[in-house]
Formats: C-alpha cells, sequence, structure tokens
C-alpha cells in the first residue's frame, strides 16, 4: 500500500495505479469503514481510502480536538484489507492559506444534521468535492450510516456533474444492534447497554408503520420509550430518502439523532423501500 502525504505524490501514484475507488474517511477505523473498502474492491481494480479529520466540518463548540486518532492502527488495518494506496493530507495541505472557496448544497442538507450542526454539509462538500479531485476517483463509497451525508454527496455529484459515481454501503452493526462508530468509544458501559435500544425502538416503529400505525403515533412512542430510557432525541422523523423532506407516509428513511450522555449516536433503517 502506497501511503502519500502531499499533492505531488498522489498524483504520481494515482497515474501509476489507474482507476481508483475512493473511500473517503476521518480514520479511527472500525469493521463499518472496512466493508466500505471491501466494496469500493468490488467497484474498481485500484481502492485508496482517505484519512483526513475535516476542521471545517466541526462547528466551535464541537468534539474536533478530541476525535479519535490512530494512524499507525488505521494504516495496518488498511493494508489488511487490501486497499492500495492512502491519502493522509495534513490541514495546510488540503486548505493552504488564502481559500476562498466552499460549496453549499441545499436540499437535502437543510434541517436534521445540518439544522443540529450549521455549516458541517458545507465542511463535507467542500472536502469531498476536493478529495474526489485530488484522487481522479471514478468511484467513491459512502457509509448509510450517514444517510444525509451520502444523500447530500450524491446530490453534490448530480449537481456539479462530478465524474464520479458514488455507491452506498450498508450499515454494519455490533452482534446488539448498536450501528458501529467511532464515536462508540466513548459511551461509558451504561449507555454503552442502552445504547441498542436505538434501533430496536426504530425497528419497532417501523414494523408498527408497516402494519399500519400512523407514523406520528409510532414516532411518537419511540420518542417516548427512548426519553424514559435515558435517551436526548434529537430528532426521530421519517423521510423521503433522497430529499429528506419529512413525510407522514412509508415509504421512507426512519432516520435518528439521540444523545446518551455526551455522546451523539446516529441510525438509520428503511421503511417499506425507502
Ligand atoms: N457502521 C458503519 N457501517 C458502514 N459505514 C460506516 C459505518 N460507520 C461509518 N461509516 C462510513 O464510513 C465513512 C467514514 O466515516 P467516519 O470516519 O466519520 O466514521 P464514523 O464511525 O461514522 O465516525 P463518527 O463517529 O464521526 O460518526 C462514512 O462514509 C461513514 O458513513
Ligand atoms: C465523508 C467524510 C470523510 C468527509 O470528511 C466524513 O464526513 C465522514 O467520515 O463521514
Ligand atoms: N461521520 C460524520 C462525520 C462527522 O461526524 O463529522
Amino acid at each position: 500500500m502506497k501511503i502519500v502525504r502531499d499533492l505531488p505524490s498522489l498524483r504520481a501514484a494515482r497515474a501509476e495505479l489507474g482507476p481508483l475507488a475512493l473511500v473517503p474517511t476521518m480514520g479511527a477505523l472500525h469493521a463499518g469503514h472496512l466493508s466500505l473498502i471491501a466494496a469500493a474492491r468490488r467497484e474498481a481494480p485500484r481502492v485508496a481510502a482517505s484519512i483526513f479529520v475535516n476542521p471545517l466540518q466541526f462547528g466551535p463548540q464541537e468534539d474536533l480536538s478530541r476525535y479519535p486518532r490512530d494512524e499507525a492502527g488505521d494504516l495496518a488495518q488498511l493494508e489488511a484489507a487490501g486497499c492500495d494506496l492512502a491519502w493522509l493530507p495534513s490541514v495546510e495541505v488540503m486548505y493552504p492559506p488564502g481559500r476562498a472557496t466552499t460549496i453549499e448544497v441545499l436540499g437535502p442538507s437543510e434541517g436534521w444534521e445540518g439544522a443540529a450542526r450549521p455549516g458541517h454539509f458545507r465542511g463535507v462538500a467542500t472536502v469531498c468535492a476536493k478529495l474526489f479531485s485530488q484522487t481522479g476517483a471514478t468511484v467513491a463509497v459512502f457509509g448509510e450510516k450517514d444517510w444525509q451525508q451520502y444523500q447530500v454527496i450524491r446530490r453534490m455529484v448530480a449537481d456539479l456533474d462530478l465524474p464520479v459515481r458514488i455507491v452506498g454501503g450498508t450499515t454494519v452493526r455490533e452482534a446488539d444492534g448498536l450501528a458501529m462508530s467511532s464515536r462508540n468509544r466513548f459511551l461509558d458501559p451504561a449507555a454503552r447497554a442502552l445504547a441498542p435500544r436505538l434501533h430496536r425502538a426504530m425497528q419497532a416503529a417501523a414494523a408498527a408503520m408497516l402494519a399500519g400505525t400512523a407514523p406520528a403515533t409510532a414516532l411518537a412512542e419511540a420518542r417516548q420509550s427512548l426519553t424514559a430510557a435515558g435517551f436526548g432525541v434529537d430528532y426521530l422523523a421519517l423521510v423521503e430518502a433522497e430529499t429528506l423532506r419529512e413525510t407522514d407516509k412509508a415509504p421512507g428513511r426512519l432516520i435518528a439523532a439521540a444523545k446518551l450522555g455526551t455522546v451523539r449516536l446516529l441510525d438509520n433503517i428503511a421503511v417499506g423501500a425507502g
């Protein structure tokens, strides 16, 4: 596996390797990321992964400084997973002084994570556009776990005619249903024990909706049971899968963000064909 940290080395590696599928990450890799590497290997002859904790997508009160980092462990996992190229730009390489361009995707970025984290999707879209352009990837793989992000990137690529195909990877879960996430390591044992209830409550709400319960009723019940269990529910909503607009009938995507202590969990599932 080639490890590159500056643009001239990336360009040379790209020329040598040929068509690439890219998996953008912020590191602290887990089995969810590795499933995206495996998906990428099915999409193109060579696979690149980027590791970059993107300051532009973190608000001033957010956890940029304590975001988990483990470069040596990440590189070992990428190598073992059959990754051909690791792109590890520094903040200075990604954002040299004088930078004046950002990308703003409206539509699917409005609401939910976009409302909870103002400016977040501007940072995500900007860095992803740069990663696509830097690597020249023909395919990029994103986890469905961050459903809204996945739709924002699809929208951006369609709107800007970017020459990259976006592929989604299904959410990898722990045995008890908790969606894997780098931030799960911050759950204390009591919170870790409660955490799978989020997915269970979502599954119950989805099953109720498919059995004919009005979404508003099913969602209110799920919210109430989660709040009683100790979750701070930020949102739990049925939305149109691509636009992220709230809807009152399935099919759709059930999306949620809920806090346990200081850890914010995200999850989503399809309801019907959503
Ligand atoms: N459990 C998972 N299953 C599949 N893909 C995942 C999973 N968790 C993250 N991903 C995907 O991996 C890519 C990189 O995500 P990132 O590095 O932010 O990891 P993360 O675990 O989501 O971290 P965070 O704690 O910030 O949510 C994204 O496309 C994300 O959707
Ligand atoms: C796509 C991404 C790597 C952009 O920084 C990040 O938002 C993430 O890890 O999901
Ligand atoms: N997986 C989304 C990256 C973030 O939380 O900033």
